[in-house]
Order: C-alpha cells, then structure tokens, then sequence
C-alpha cells in the first residue's frame, strides 16, 4: 500500500501501459498542466480516478470494466447508496471542462475584487513580519497579531480573528509564526518543490504563419529535445480568446523551463526568446520576425505535486489544528489550476465562517502574497468561454 501511496505517474503508467506511452502520452499531458515530469509527480494526486480503480480493483481493465457495469446497474435502480471514498471517485459525474479567461485577460479577476474592497481592506506593497496567535482569553476573538512593514517603512500591526494564508510556504517560513509568545517551528512542513517558468508571448502578422492554428496549442515530448525542440507547449492564445490579438495577428503563449529544463527557464530574454522561436518556426510555421514578443520569468510559477503530498497535507492539517483561527488555502491545496485555487479559497472562507458562527468574530485577514506590489485598476469582468 505505501508504495501504490507514494507511486509516481510515470511509474503507474509504465507498469500498465510501457514507457513509450509515458514519454509521448503522458510526459506532455503532464508538462502541460503543472510544468512537471511523470517521475516526480503522484499518481494519487493527478489522476486520483486511475488511482482509486487500481486502489479497488487491483487492476485498470477489471476495475474499468466492473465499475463501468456497477456504474449501469446503479443508474438502472436508480441507487442513491453512500459510497466509499474510492468508489465514489469512480462515481463522480464528468464535470464540464476546458480553459476559461477574462475580457482583458486574467488580471481582470484581481482588478475586479480590487474594486470591492475598501482602501483600509486592502494593503498592497506590504510585507508580513509575523503573525502572532494569543490562544489566552476568548480563544475566538482578536488573538492574531500581525506585524507588517509598507513599502519598507515602519512597522504597523493589526488584529484579527483568522488568517487566510495564501502565500507559498516558504515565504510563511520567512515570516515566522508564534504561538502564545513562543516561536512555532514549521519544519514539520515537507519541502515544496516549485517549477520556474519563463513565458514568451509572441504576436505574427497573421499572413507570416503557415499552419492552421487548429486546437489549444501545441505540447512537446522531453524526448524531442534529442531534435533540438527545447520548449515546453506553445498555448494559440488567439484562437481561444479572439480579443488577445489585432485583426491579422495571432498571438501565442510559449513555454519554457519547468522541471525539464530548470536552468534554461532563468536564461537571459535572448536565449529565452530564440528557443521560444526557433521551435515556433518548426512546430506552426511562424516566419518572418514577430510583431511583438514580451518575457515574463517566474522563478517559482507552479508547486509540484511530488510523491509526498499525502504527508505535506497532513502536515497542513496539524498546523490548522494547533493554530486555531489559521488556514492554508491556494494552489498547493486541491490543484493547480485557477478555478481550484478560487475553491480552496472560498472553502476556507467557509471554514473560518463557521468557526465565527456564534462568537461575535468579524474581522478577518487575507495574506494574498507577501510581496504583492501592484495596486490593480478596476476593470470589465466577463467570461470568454
Ligand atoms: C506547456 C506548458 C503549460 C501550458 N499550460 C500550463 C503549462 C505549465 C499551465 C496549466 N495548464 C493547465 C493547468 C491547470 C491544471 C489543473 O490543475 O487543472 C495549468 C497549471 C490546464 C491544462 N492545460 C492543458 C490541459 C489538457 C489542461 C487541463 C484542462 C482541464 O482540466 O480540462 C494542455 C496544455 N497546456 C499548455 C498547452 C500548450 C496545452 C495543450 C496543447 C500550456
């Protein structure tokens, strides 16, 4: 069992499928929705379905096809019966799926929540000093404290009833926690590995692009880097959000770095920028320069899911338990993507709602980022897709 637990994607699928549907299948699908590798991410986490039939059944043919016809049987009785946590995987309806965004893009969404906040609500170019729990007295009611410089002047604190904690953990390590005056040791708290990512956005005359720009975009195997591809993905941004480009551009969002190629993610605009179009050139037929190219590097873009991640939320859980009135919530609790994140965060506002129920608790303290430095403007909110 512990090692079906800490099983990675490459090695599920190898033991079920060969490893030549890992490097050409599974490699890209999983480069292209965490910026990782099939050996270092957990089965259980990114294909939780695959691993509950495995989980129940012991095989993938057995249990595709015995939960399949339990699937028919119980859709023919019309059961309503309480599943078990892995039959209930199998059971789940397929929810609707595909990429959303923004008019003006995904900015908008912190412009728009921006704008429904006070002056006071909202402290922007702030970095958190510590943050304090005094667990004495009404255990409920203003015992966290905040100490917090702005834009590097002095030191302002404030009092709250909870904390949302958003920010990556390292940072929170920076931060320091105490409890009751004594410091509280976050080494319980496995490492995060985080991916670096550079982002090459770049715009073509329309007439300049020879492929058909059919689809999503394009994903690129590890094993093609032996023929000189050396980006990740490229994304057809304006054949899913028409507003990205001018009539007779296209724009496309390339790729580069993540766990694949750590240090090529940090390189130099140039270098960046010439493998984003060197493998553009190959993959779509882009000629000629671009209209436009912009880079953007995340040194820490994506938390990997690693083999581990069963312990990391263990460990979340035992800080919430012994920081009462402190959540976790973000991209490393339930999933990457930008939807998963906004339902962490509402399921923590929903648990520090209720933990107030009843007390009188009102204020409440959302660390976004401990190094947010953009005041964003207000701006139209409407979905694209
Ligand atoms: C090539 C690199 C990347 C591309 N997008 C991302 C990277 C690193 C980032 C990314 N894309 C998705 C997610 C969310 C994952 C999740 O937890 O749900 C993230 C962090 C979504 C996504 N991207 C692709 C697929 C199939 C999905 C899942 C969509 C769904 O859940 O329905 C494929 C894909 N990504 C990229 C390209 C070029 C591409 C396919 C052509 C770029």
């Amino acid at each position: 069992m512990g090692f079906v637990m800490r099983c990675s994607v490459g090695d599920f699928f190898t033991r079920h499928f060969g490893r030549e549907v890992v490097d050409y299948l599974v490699d890209p699908f999983i480069a292209g929705t965490s910026g990782s590798d099939p050996d270092s991410v957990s089965i259980r986490q990114s294909f939780p379905d695959l691993f509950a039939i495995e989980e129940s059944y012991g095989s993938l043919l057995v249990g595709g096809v015995k939960s399949g016809l339990k699937k028919k049987r119980d859709s023919k009785n019309g059961s309503s019966k309480v599943l078990s946590d892995s039959t209930k995987a199998l059971s789940t309806q397929k929810r609707p799926r595909g990429s959303f965004s923004f008019v003006g893009g995904m900015q908008t969404l912190p412009h728009a929540l921006s704008e429904r906040l006070d002056e006071e609500s909202l402290e922007l170019k702030s970095s958190v000093l510590s943050l304090a729990s005094n667990q004495q007295g009404n255990p409920l009611r203003n015992n966290w404290t905040i100490t917090y410089s702005k834009e590097g002047s002095q030191q302002e604190e404030k009092h709250f009833d909870a904390v949302i904690l958003t920010t990556p953990l390292h940072n929170m390590r920076e931060i320091g926690v105490k409890k009751d005056g004594i410091p509280y040791s976050l080494d319980f708290i496995p490492e995060v590995v985080y991916q670096p990512m550079s982002v090459v956005i770049t715009a073509f005359k329309e007439s300049d692009v020879k492929n058909a720009l059919k689809g999503f975009g394009v994903l690129v195997p590890r094993k093609e880097q032996k023929n000189g591809f050396f980006t990740l993905g490229t994304l057809f941004s304006s054949s899913m959000f028409p507003d990205r480009a001018p009539p007779g551009q296209v724009v496309f969002t390339t790729f580069v770095g993540g766990s694949r190629s750590r240090a090529l993610a940090s390189a130099p605009f140039d270098e960046v920028k010439e493998v984003a179009l060197t493998d553009l050139r190959r993959l779509v037929g882009a000629q000629g320069p671009p209209v436009a190219v912009k880079h953007i590097y995340w040194e820490q873009a994506f938390p990997q899911y690693s083999l581990g991640y069963n312990e990391f939320l263990s460990s979340l859980e035992k800080m919430e338990g012994d920081l009462p009135g402190l959540f976790y919530a973000g991209n490393h609790r339930g999933g990457l993507s930008v939807g998963k994140s906004i339902a962490s965060g509402c399921k923590a506002a929903g648990q520090v709602l209720s933990m107030l129920e009843g007390t009188g608790g009102r204020k409440l303290f959302t660390m976004a980022s401990n190094n947010v430095d953009t005041l964003p403007k207000p701006a139209e909110c409407k979905s694209t897709t």
